[in-house]
Protein backbone atom coordinates (compact mmCIF):
# COMPACT_ATOMS: atom_id res chain seq x y z
CA UNK A 1 0.00 0.00 0.00
CA UNK A 2 2.68 2.56 0.59
CA UNK A 3 5.45 4.15 -1.77
CA UNK A 4 8.23 5.71 -0.71
CA UNK A 5 9.80 6.41 2.43
CA UNK A 6 9.46 10.18 3.29
CA UNK A 7 13.17 10.32 4.01
CA UNK A 8 13.57 8.45 0.80
CA UNK A 9 11.88 11.70 -0.71
CA UNK A 10 13.90 13.56 1.32
CA UNK A 11 17.48 12.30 -0.28
CA UNK A 12 15.68 12.04 -4.02
CA UNK A 13 15.78 8.28 -3.70
CA UNK A 14 12.99 6.24 -4.82
CA UNK A 15 12.60 3.54 -2.41
CA UNK A 16 9.43 1.48 -3.76
CA UNK A 17 8.92 -1.00 -1.07
CA UNK A 18 12.27 -0.50 0.78
CA UNK A 19 13.43 -0.19 4.22
CA UNK A 20 11.74 2.19 6.52
CA UNK A 21 14.53 4.87 5.56
CA UNK A 22 16.08 4.40 2.30
CA UNK A 23 19.49 6.14 1.85
CA UNK A 24 22.56 4.09 3.07
CA UNK A 25 21.81 2.87 6.99
CA UNK A 26 20.22 6.26 8.29
CA UNK A 27 17.37 4.16 10.07
CA UNK A 28 18.00 3.57 13.46
CA UNK A 29 15.27 0.75 14.53
CA UNK A 30 15.06 1.02 18.36
CA UNK A 31 13.58 -1.56 20.30
CA UNK A 32 10.89 -0.47 22.79
CA UNK A 33 12.73 0.28 25.67
CA UNK A 34 15.45 2.28 23.60
CA UNK A 35 16.00 6.06 23.88
CA UNK A 36 17.42 7.86 20.60
CA UNK A 37 20.70 9.03 21.75
CA UNK A 38 20.89 12.73 19.87
CA UNK A 39 18.59 14.61 17.77
CA UNK A 40 19.27 13.20 14.13
CA UNK A 41 18.59 10.09 16.03
CA UNK A 42 15.53 11.43 17.47
CA UNK A 43 14.35 12.56 13.82
CA UNK A 44 15.42 9.12 12.67
CA UNK A 45 14.13 6.73 14.89
CA UNK A 46 11.29 4.09 14.54
CA UNK A 47 10.00 1.61 16.78
CA UNK A 48 8.61 -1.41 15.89
CA UNK A 49 4.74 -1.45 15.68
CA UNK A 50 4.30 -4.91 15.71
CA UNK A 51 4.71 -6.27 19.44
CA UNK A 52 3.74 -8.82 22.66
CA UNK A 53 2.10 -5.02 23.65
CA UNK A 54 1.10 -2.08 21.49
CA UNK A 55 4.03 0.76 21.28
CA UNK A 56 3.50 4.06 22.44
CA UNK A 57 3.01 2.74 26.13
CA UNK A 58 5.98 2.14 27.35
CA UNK A 59 8.28 3.11 24.33
CA UNK A 60 10.63 5.91 25.66
CA UNK A 61 8.18 9.16 26.16
CA UNK A 62 8.50 10.99 22.97
CA UNK A 63 8.72 14.92 22.85
CA UNK A 64 4.75 15.68 21.34
CA UNK A 65 1.19 14.04 21.00
CA UNK A 66 -1.90 14.08 19.16
CA UNK A 67 -4.55 12.04 20.81
CA UNK A 68 -7.65 11.62 19.45
CA UNK A 69 -11.31 9.90 20.20
CA UNK A 70 -13.27 9.17 17.45
CA UNK A 71 -17.45 7.97 17.83
CA UNK A 72 -18.61 5.54 15.25
CA UNK A 73 -21.32 7.04 12.91
CA UNK A 74 -24.98 6.33 13.83
CA UNK A 75 -25.30 3.33 12.12
CA UNK A 76 -21.78 1.35 11.81
CA UNK A 77 -22.06 -1.96 12.30
CA UNK A 78 -19.87 -4.20 13.89
CA UNK A 79 -18.02 -5.11 10.74
CA UNK A 80 -17.54 -1.50 9.85
CA UNK A 81 -15.67 -1.52 13.20
CA UNK A 82 -13.42 -4.54 11.79
CA UNK A 83 -12.36 -3.07 8.80
CA UNK A 84 -11.85 -0.04 10.00
CA UNK A 85 -9.17 -1.51 12.66
CA UNK A 86 -7.98 -3.93 9.67
CA UNK A 87 -7.32 -0.43 7.69
CA UNK A 88 -5.87 2.00 10.75
CA UNK A 89 -3.35 -1.25 11.47
CA UNK A 90 -2.28 -1.32 7.88
CA UNK A 91 -1.77 2.37 7.66
CA UNK A 92 -0.07 2.42 10.89
CA UNK A 93 1.95 -0.42 10.12
CA UNK A 94 3.71 1.91 7.77
CA UNK A 95 2.96 5.34 8.85
CA UNK A 96 5.58 3.99 12.01
CA UNK A 97 7.97 3.56 9.29
CA UNK A 98 7.98 7.00 7.91
CA UNK A 99 6.43 5.92 4.83
CA UNK A 100 3.24 7.84 3.02
CA UNK A 101 -0.29 6.17 3.22
CA UNK A 102 -1.99 4.59 0.24
CA UNK A 103 -0.64 2.81 -3.19
CA UNK A 104 0.39 6.56 -4.25
CA UNK A 105 1.36 8.43 -1.59
CA UNK A 106 1.10 12.78 -1.25
CA UNK A 107 1.94 13.20 -4.73
CA UNK A 108 2.83 9.81 -6.96
CA UNK A 109 -1.41 10.04 -7.89
CA UNK A 110 -3.46 11.14 -10.85
CA UNK A 111 -3.58 14.87 -10.58
CA UNK A 112 -7.43 14.37 -11.39
CA UNK A 113 -7.53 12.99 -8.14
CA UNK A 114 -7.03 14.19 -4.14
CA UNK A 115 -3.79 12.50 -3.20
CA UNK A 116 -4.28 9.37 -0.98
CA UNK A 117 -1.40 10.98 1.58
CA UNK A 118 -2.33 14.30 3.27
CA UNK A 119 1.55 15.37 2.13
CA UNK A 120 2.03 17.45 5.44
CA UNK A 121 5.22 14.76 6.53
CA UNK A 122 7.10 14.54 3.57
CA UNK A 123 10.32 14.97 4.03
CA UNK A 124 10.45 14.40 7.55
CA UNK A 125 12.21 11.29 8.84
CA UNK A 126 9.77 8.97 11.35
CA UNK A 127 10.40 10.90 14.13
CA UNK A 128 9.88 7.45 16.49
CA UNK A 129 6.54 7.76 15.63
CA UNK A 130 4.31 5.12 18.16
CA UNK A 131 0.30 4.71 17.54
CA UNK A 132 -1.46 3.28 20.32
CA UNK A 133 -5.32 2.27 19.94
CA UNK A 134 -7.77 1.36 22.49
CA UNK A 135 -11.42 1.03 22.46
CA UNK A 136 -14.15 2.99 24.54
CA UNK A 137 -16.59 1.09 27.21
CA UNK A 138 -19.64 2.07 24.95
CA UNK A 139 -18.72 -0.40 22.53
CA UNK A 140 -19.72 -3.26 24.33
CA UNK A 141 -22.99 -1.66 25.39
CA UNK A 142 -25.60 -4.41 24.72
CA UNK A 143 -27.93 -4.19 21.59
CA UNK A 144 -25.40 -2.08 19.74
CA UNK A 145 -22.43 -4.21 18.25
CA UNK A 146 -23.34 -7.71 19.42
CA UNK A 147 -19.79 -7.35 21.55
CA UNK A 148 -21.47 -7.23 24.89
CA UNK A 149 -20.48 -11.12 25.60
CA UNK A 150 -16.29 -9.30 24.93
CA UNK A 151 -16.51 -7.19 27.20
CA UNK A 152 -13.80 -7.65 30.04
CA UNK A 153 -15.21 -7.58 33.55
CA UNK A 154 -13.74 -4.27 34.97
CA UNK A 155 -14.36 -2.32 31.70
CA UNK A 156 -17.30 -0.16 33.30
CA UNK A 157 -17.32 3.72 32.90
CA UNK A 158 -15.50 5.42 35.48
CA UNK A 159 -16.74 6.71 38.31
CA UNK A 160 -17.51 10.84 39.23
CA UNK A 161 -14.68 12.28 41.19
CA UNK A 162 -14.65 14.65 43.88
CA UNK A 163 -14.06 18.42 42.37
CA UNK A 164 -13.83 17.18 38.58
CA UNK A 165 -15.99 19.69 35.86
CA UNK A 166 -15.93 17.45 32.88
CA UNK A 167 -16.96 18.72 29.83
CA UNK A 168 -18.83 16.21 27.94
CA UNK A 169 -17.95 17.40 24.32
CA UNK A 170 -14.57 16.79 24.85
CA UNK A 171 -14.90 13.62 27.23
CA UNK A 172 -15.24 10.04 26.20
CA UNK A 173 -15.50 8.44 22.67
CA UNK A 174 -15.67 4.56 21.04
CA UNK A 175 -12.19 4.68 20.26
CA UNK A 176 -9.07 6.21 20.63
CA UNK A 177 -5.65 6.81 18.92
CA UNK A 178 -3.03 8.07 20.36
CA UNK A 179 0.28 9.37 18.12
CA UNK A 180 3.25 10.03 19.85
CA UNK A 181 6.74 11.33 17.95
CA UNK A 182 9.35 13.74 18.53
CA UNK A 183 8.19 16.34 15.70
CA UNK A 184 4.80 17.93 16.15
CA UNK A 185 3.80 17.37 12.39
CA UNK A 186 4.22 13.85 12.44
CA UNK A 187 1.81 13.40 14.93
CA UNK A 188 -0.58 15.40 13.44
CA UNK A 189 -0.19 13.77 10.51
CA UNK A 190 -0.64 10.03 11.39
CA UNK A 191 -3.90 11.47 13.00
CA UNK A 192 -5.02 12.96 9.96
CA UNK A 193 -4.35 9.94 7.97
CA UNK A 194 -6.38 7.62 10.16
CA UNK A 195 -9.37 10.26 10.27
CA UNK A 196 -9.51 10.19 6.57
CA UNK A 197 -9.46 6.25 6.51
CA UNK A 198 -12.13 6.59 8.79
CA UNK A 199 -14.22 8.51 6.77
CA UNK A 200 -18.25 7.40 6.40
CA UNK A 201 -16.99 4.84 9.85
CA UNK A 202 -16.67 6.98 12.32
CA UNK A 203 -15.50 11.12 12.91
CA UNK A 204 -13.21 13.02 15.40
CA UNK A 205 -15.00 13.23 19.11
CA UNK A 206 -12.31 15.41 20.55
CA UNK A 207 -8.27 15.30 19.69
CA UNK A 208 -5.89 16.95 21.89
CA UNK A 209 -2.30 18.09 21.04
CA UNK A 210 0.61 18.05 23.91
CA UNK A 211 4.24 19.03 23.80
CA UNK A 212 6.69 18.74 26.40
CA UNK A 213 6.58 14.97 28.11
CA UNK A 214 5.55 15.23 31.97
CA UNK A 215 7.04 11.39 32.28
CA UNK A 216 10.07 9.34 31.54
CA UNK A 217 9.68 5.48 30.36
CA UNK A 218 13.18 4.91 30.51
CA UNK A 219 16.41 5.51 32.69
CA UNK A 220 18.50 7.00 29.74
CA UNK A 221 15.45 10.24 29.65
CA UNK A 222 16.11 13.03 31.74
CA UNK A 223 13.18 13.23 34.09
CA UNK A 224 10.74 16.51 32.18
CA UNK A 225 8.97 18.74 34.07
CA UNK A 226 5.31 19.89 34.29
CA UNK A 227 3.76 23.50 33.70
CA UNK A 228 4.19 23.70 37.92
CA UNK A 229 7.75 23.16 37.23
CA UNK A 230 8.25 20.06 39.06
CA UNK A 231 10.04 17.17 37.49
CA UNK A 232 7.39 14.97 37.02
CA UNK A 233 7.77 11.23 36.09
CA UNK A 234 10.67 9.88 38.93
CA UNK A 235 9.00 7.21 39.95
CA UNK A 236 6.87 6.23 37.16
CA UNK A 237 7.30 2.44 36.32
CA UNK A 238 10.30 1.79 33.84
CA UNK A 239 10.41 -0.21 30.40
CA UNK A 240 12.73 -2.42 31.74
CA UNK A 241 10.72 -3.29 35.11
CA UNK A 242 9.23 -6.26 33.66
CA UNK A 243 7.66 -7.48 37.04
CA UNK A 244 6.31 -3.92 37.89
CA UNK A 245 4.50 -3.98 34.34
CA UNK A 246 3.41 -7.20 34.54
CA UNK A 247 2.18 -6.59 38.76
CA UNK A 248 0.83 -3.25 37.45
CA UNK A 249 0.26 -2.68 33.53
CA UNK A 250 -0.49 -5.77 31.35
CA UNK A 251 -4.15 -7.51 31.96
CA UNK A 252 -4.23 -10.98 32.25
CA UNK A 253 -7.95 -10.85 29.98
CA UNK A 254 -10.37 -10.87 32.94
CA UNK A 255 -11.52 -14.47 30.99
CA UNK A 256 -11.55 -12.84 27.75
CA UNK A 257 -8.74 -13.69 25.88
CA UNK A 258 -8.74 -11.21 23.26
CA UNK A 259 -8.02 -8.71 25.84
CA UNK A 260 -4.78 -10.25 27.63
CA UNK A 261 -1.35 -8.72 27.39
CA UNK A 262 -3.51 -5.07 26.38
CA UNK A 263 -4.09 -2.25 29.49
CA UNK A 264 -6.40 0.11 30.14
CA UNK A 265 -5.76 3.89 29.16
CA UNK A 266 -7.16 6.62 31.31
CA UNK A 267 -6.42 10.34 30.02
CA UNK A 268 -7.68 13.56 32.26
CA UNK A 269 -7.27 16.84 30.86
CA UNK A 270 -6.69 18.84 33.85
CA UNK A 271 -6.13 22.58 33.96
CA UNK A 272 -3.84 24.43 35.71
CA UNK A 273 -4.30 27.56 37.66
CA UNK A 274 -0.90 28.47 36.53
CA UNK A 275 -1.29 32.80 37.52
CA UNK A 276 -2.52 31.49 41.17
CA UNK A 277 0.27 28.78 41.40
CA UNK A 278 2.92 31.43 40.10
CA UNK A 279 2.18 33.43 42.68
CA UNK A 280 2.77 30.94 45.54
CA UNK A 281 5.99 30.79 48.09
CA UNK A 282 8.67 28.16 47.05
CA UNK A 283 8.37 26.12 50.46
CA UNK A 284 4.63 26.07 49.63
CA UNK A 285 4.43 24.67 46.41
CA UNK A 286 7.25 21.96 47.08
CA UNK A 287 4.97 21.24 50.39
CA UNK A 288 1.84 20.62 48.08
CA UNK A 289 3.96 18.67 45.90
CA UNK A 290 6.02 16.65 48.51
CA UNK A 291 8.99 17.32 46.69
CA UNK A 292 11.85 20.16 46.35
CA UNK A 293 11.97 22.04 42.90
CA UNK A 294 15.17 22.11 42.16
CA UNK A 295 16.15 18.53 42.07
CA UNK A 296 13.18 16.61 42.68
CA UNK A 297 14.36 14.85 45.66
CA UNK A 298 11.66 13.82 48.15
CA UNK A 299 11.38 16.33 50.96
CA UNK A 300 12.76 13.94 53.72
CA UNK A 301 16.14 14.62 51.74
CA UNK A 302 18.85 13.09 49.28
CA UNK A 303 18.70 12.72 45.32
CA UNK A 304 15.94 12.46 43.27
CA UNK A 305 16.00 8.76 43.26
CA UNK A 306 15.98 8.40 46.74
CA UNK A 307 13.00 6.69 48.07
CA UNK A 308 10.74 9.17 50.61
CA UNK A 309 10.93 8.31 54.01
CA UNK A 310 7.09 9.44 54.67
CA UNK A 311 8.20 9.09 58.73
CA UNK A 312 11.35 11.48 58.59
CA UNK A 313 10.31 14.60 60.85
CA UNK A 314 11.99 18.02 59.90
CA UNK A 315 13.87 19.45 62.44
CA UNK A 316 12.64 23.18 61.73
CA UNK A 317 9.25 22.87 62.42
CA UNK A 318 8.77 19.58 64.21
CA UNK A 319 5.98 18.13 61.32
CA UNK A 320 6.78 15.32 59.38
CA UNK A 321 9.02 16.16 56.84
CA UNK A 322 6.75 15.21 53.57
CA UNK A 323 3.45 16.84 54.93
CA UNK A 324 0.57 14.28 55.61
CA UNK A 325 -1.18 15.55 52.57
CA UNK A 326 1.50 15.72 50.04
CA UNK A 327 0.65 15.45 46.51
CA UNK A 328 3.18 12.40 46.51
CA UNK A 329 2.87 10.80 49.82
CA UNK A 330 -1.52 10.49 48.93
CA UNK A 331 -0.34 8.77 45.47
CA UNK A 332 2.23 7.14 47.00
CA UNK A 333 1.94 2.47 46.60
CA UNK A 334 2.63 2.46 50.49
CA UNK A 335 -0.79 4.61 50.58
CA UNK A 336 -2.71 2.65 48.43
CA UNK A 337 -2.59 -1.10 48.80
CA UNK A 338 0.70 -1.16 46.28
CA UNK A 339 -1.22 -0.03 43.31
CA UNK A 340 1.22 1.88 40.65
CA UNK A 341 -0.18 2.76 37.16
CA UNK A 342 2.52 4.46 34.51
CA UNK A 343 1.99 7.41 33.90
CA UNK A 344 3.05 9.19 30.01
CA UNK A 345 1.15 12.41 30.55
CA UNK A 346 2.18 16.02 28.24
CA UNK A 347 1.91 19.50 28.82
CA UNK A 348 -0.79 21.47 26.93
CA UNK A 349 -1.00 25.08 26.33
CA UNK A 350 -3.95 26.55 24.05
CA UNK A 351 -3.42 30.32 24.48
CA UNK A 352 -5.66 32.52 26.70
CA UNK A 353 -9.32 32.88 28.26
CA UNK A 354 -11.13 35.63 28.16
CA UNK A 355 -9.99 37.20 31.82
CA UNK A 356 -6.46 36.68 30.10
CA UNK A 357 -5.33 33.72 32.36
CA UNK A 358 -3.35 30.93 30.46
CA UNK A 359 -5.23 28.35 29.53
CA UNK A 360 -2.60 25.76 29.95
CA UNK A 361 -2.16 22.01 32.08
CA UNK A 362 -1.06 18.39 31.87
CA UNK A 363 -2.85 16.17 29.48
CA UNK A 364 -2.60 13.19 32.13
CA UNK A 365 -1.95 9.55 30.40
CA UNK A 366 -2.09 6.82 32.74
CA UNK A 367 -1.66 2.94 31.82
CA UNK A 368 -2.93 -0.07 34.20
CA UNK A 369 -4.46 -3.53 34.48
CA UNK A 370 -7.67 -2.56 36.16
CA UNK A 371 -8.88 1.17 36.24
CA UNK A 372 -8.83 0.15 40.24
CA UNK A 373 -5.62 1.51 40.19
CA UNK A 374 -6.33 5.00 38.80
CA UNK A 375 -10.33 5.01 40.62
CA UNK A 376 -8.38 4.96 43.96
CA UNK A 377 -5.46 6.56 43.54
CA UNK A 378 -7.71 10.09 42.17
CA UNK A 379 -10.01 9.49 45.13
CA UNK A 380 -7.39 9.56 47.30
CA UNK A 381 -6.24 12.84 45.86
CA UNK A 382 -9.92 14.02 46.88
CA UNK A 383 -7.72 15.94 49.63
CA UNK A 384 -4.94 17.26 47.68
CA UNK A 385 -4.00 20.85 48.50
CA UNK A 386 -3.00 20.62 44.69
CA UNK A 387 -6.87 21.03 43.88
CA UNK A 388 -6.64 24.59 44.63
CA UNK A 389 -4.72 24.80 41.62
CA UNK A 390 -6.33 22.42 39.26
CA UNK A 391 -9.48 21.07 37.90
CA UNK A 392 -10.30 18.03 35.30
CA UNK A 393 -11.89 19.46 32.97
CA UNK A 394 -12.23 15.79 30.55
CA UNK A 395 -11.97 12.67 30.95
CA UNK A 396 -11.21 9.90 28.24
CA UNK A 397 -10.98 5.92 29.26
CA UNK A 398 -9.71 3.09 26.76
CA UNK A 399 -9.08 -0.75 26.44
CA UNK A 400 -5.92 -0.95 24.51
CA UNK A 401 -5.58 -4.26 23.06
CA UNK A 402 -2.31 -6.48 22.83
CA UNK A 403 -0.19 -5.64 20.44
CA UNK A 404 -0.52 -7.72 16.83
CA UNK A 405 2.16 -9.71 14.89
CA UNK A 406 2.48 -10.46 11.64
CA UNK A 407 -0.40 -10.23 8.97
CA UNK A 408 -3.06 -9.40 12.00
CA UNK A 409 -4.89 -6.43 12.84
CA UNK A 410 -5.64 -4.43 16.04
CA UNK A 411 -8.15 -6.45 18.08
CA UNK A 412 -8.37 -9.51 15.66
CA UNK A 413 -9.61 -11.51 18.52
CA UNK A 414 -12.29 -9.28 19.43
CA UNK A 415 -14.27 -10.29 16.64
CA UNK A 416 -13.18 -14.11 16.45
C1 LIG B 1 -4.80 9.73 39.67
C2 LIG B 1 -3.53 9.86 39.39
C3 LIG B 1 -2.75 11.13 39.34
C4 LIG B 1 -3.14 12.39 38.91
C5 LIG B 1 -4.48 12.80 38.34
C6 LIG B 1 -2.01 13.24 39.07
C7 LIG B 1 -1.96 14.60 38.76
C8 LIG B 1 -0.84 15.42 38.88
N1 LIG B 1 0.41 15.07 39.31
C9 LIG B 1 1.25 16.15 39.29
C10 LIG B 1 2.61 16.20 39.67
C11 LIG B 1 3.36 15.15 40.20
N2 LIG B 1 2.91 13.87 40.43
C12 LIG B 1 3.94 13.11 40.98
C13 LIG B 1 3.86 11.78 41.33
C14 LIG B 1 2.75 10.95 41.15
N3 LIG B 1 1.48 11.32 40.73
C15 LIG B 1 0.68 10.20 40.63
C16 LIG B 1 -0.65 10.16 40.25
C17 LIG B 1 -1.40 11.22 39.76
N4 LIG B 1 -1.00 12.50 39.59
C18 LIG B 1 1.46 9.09 41.03
C19 LIG B 1 0.96 7.66 41.07
C20 LIG B 1 2.72 9.55 41.36
C21 LIG B 1 3.90 8.72 41.84
C22 LIG B 1 3.76 8.40 43.28
C23 LIG B 1 4.92 7.52 43.73
O1 LIG B 1 4.97 6.36 43.35
O2 LIG B 1 5.77 8.03 44.46
C24 LIG B 1 5.09 13.96 41.10
C25 LIG B 1 6.42 13.56 41.70
C26 LIG B 1 7.39 12.97 40.73
C27 LIG B 1 7.07 11.59 40.23
O3 LIG B 1 7.27 10.59 40.91
O4 LIG B 1 6.55 11.49 39.13
C28 LIG B 1 4.74 15.21 40.61
C29 LIG B 1 5.61 16.45 40.53
C30 LIG B 1 0.48 17.24 38.81
C31 LIG B 1 1.03 18.64 38.62
C32 LIG B 1 -0.80 16.78 38.54
C33 LIG B 1 -1.97 17.51 38.03
C34 LIG B 1 -1.93 18.57 37.28
FE1 LIG C 1 0.89 13.25 40.17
Amino acid sequence: MTRVSRRGLLLGGAAAGGAALGGGGVALALRDGDAPASADADEQATYPFEGEHQAGITTPVQRHLYFAAYDLTANATRDDLRTLLEDWTEAARHLAQGREVGETGAVGGSPLAPPEDTGEALGLGPNGLTITFGLGPALFEPGRLGLEKKRPALFEPLPSFALELLDEATSGGDLCVQACANDPQVAVHAIRNLSRIAFGRAQIRWAQLGYGRTSSTTRDQATPRNLMGFKDGTRNIKADEADELAAHVWSGGEGQDWFAGGTYLVTRKIQMLIESWDRTRLDEQEAIIGRDKGKGAPLSGDTEFTEPDFEAVSTATGDKAIPMDAHVRLAHPDFNTGQRMLRRGYNYVEGNNALGQTSAGLFFIAFQKSPRQFIDIQNALARDPLNEYIRHVASGFFAVPRGVRGGEHVAQDLFA
